[in-house]
């Protein structure tokens, strides 16, 4: 196990952060989440679990605390080594997909690792090779073949284009994947579905999860459980 390996993959200590003219503040508890492990955190809608996953990611820069993930706390990173952090390690699904419509479900998948070459190399070097685990990760994720290389991923379903953002996210074997509700606009069934092939994917390359969501009912499929209760917490009127 080399220096890295041995690291905790997430830590957070005393997490402040206010939205410009917001009037709420997230106070977020201390939280650690270890290589590999993978842990729901549950809120209703209008809780903070966006704003929580931005700070996580290092988009967002909390006015107090600090988020260390993999031993490099993200204050001490200028701007630019915060996007070259967060493209080699971070994988993140977001809530409305964020694809490319114009671009094949392997061209979206491919995207994820463009703007790191560990993360490319990891995915397997040469733009072949990376097609071919592009098409691998969609055909794990329940993407059948048919449609991998179809020209436009505007005209896949909710439930297929959630699968390409998720195969971009895990391309190249992050560390770290962050996901904001993906699975909200599908029914139970093909919830449940997706998310045993999304967290088997994970843990073939041990990837630790942090996946938030308002639906309660998802959470047997994680390690651990973190509630976001007691905020946000109302600051302006004094
Ligand atoms: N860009 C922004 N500017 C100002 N306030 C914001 C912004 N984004 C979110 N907020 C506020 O921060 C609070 C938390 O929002 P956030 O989107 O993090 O919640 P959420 O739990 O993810 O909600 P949902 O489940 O509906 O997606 C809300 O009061 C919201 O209005």
């Amino acid at each position: 196990m080399n220096a890295i390996e041995r690291l905790p993959l997430l830590r957070t200590r005393s997490l402040r952060y206010a939205w410009p003219r917001g009037g709420v503040m997230l106070a977020v508890n201390d939280m650690d989440v270890a290589r590999g492990e993978t842990v729901f955190v549950h809120g209703p809608s209008g809780s903070g679990k966006s704003t929580l996953l931005g700070l996580l990611a290092g988009v967002l820069a909390p006015g107090e605390g600090d988020v260390v993930v993999l031993g490099t706390s993200f204050a001490s990173l200028a701007a630019a080594g915060r996007d070259r952090f967060r493209a080699d390690h971070l994988g993140y699904i977001f809530q409305q997909f964020n694809l490319l419509p114009f671009l094949s479900p392997v061209e979206n998948v491919m995207l994820g690792c463009a703007w790191s070459t560990e993360r490319s190399r990891r995915a397997g070097g040469h733009r072949a090779h990376i097609a071919d685990e592009a098409r691998r990760l969609l055909q794990a994720l329940g993407l059948g073949e048919s449609v991998h290389g179809r020209a436009r991923t505007g005209e896949l379903s909710v439930g297929q284009q959630q699968r390409v953002a998720a195969a971009r996210a895990l391309i190249g074997g992050p560390s770290l994947l962050l996901a904001d509700e993906p699975t909200s606009a599908l029914d139970k069934a093909s919830r449940d579905a997706f998310l045993r092939l999304l967290l088997a994917e994970c843990a073939v390359h041990g990837t630790g999860v942090v996946f938030v969501s308002h639906d309660l009912s998802l959470a047997g499929h994680f390690d651990r459980t973190v509630v976001l209760d007691g905020f946000p917490v109302d600051t302006l009127e004094s």
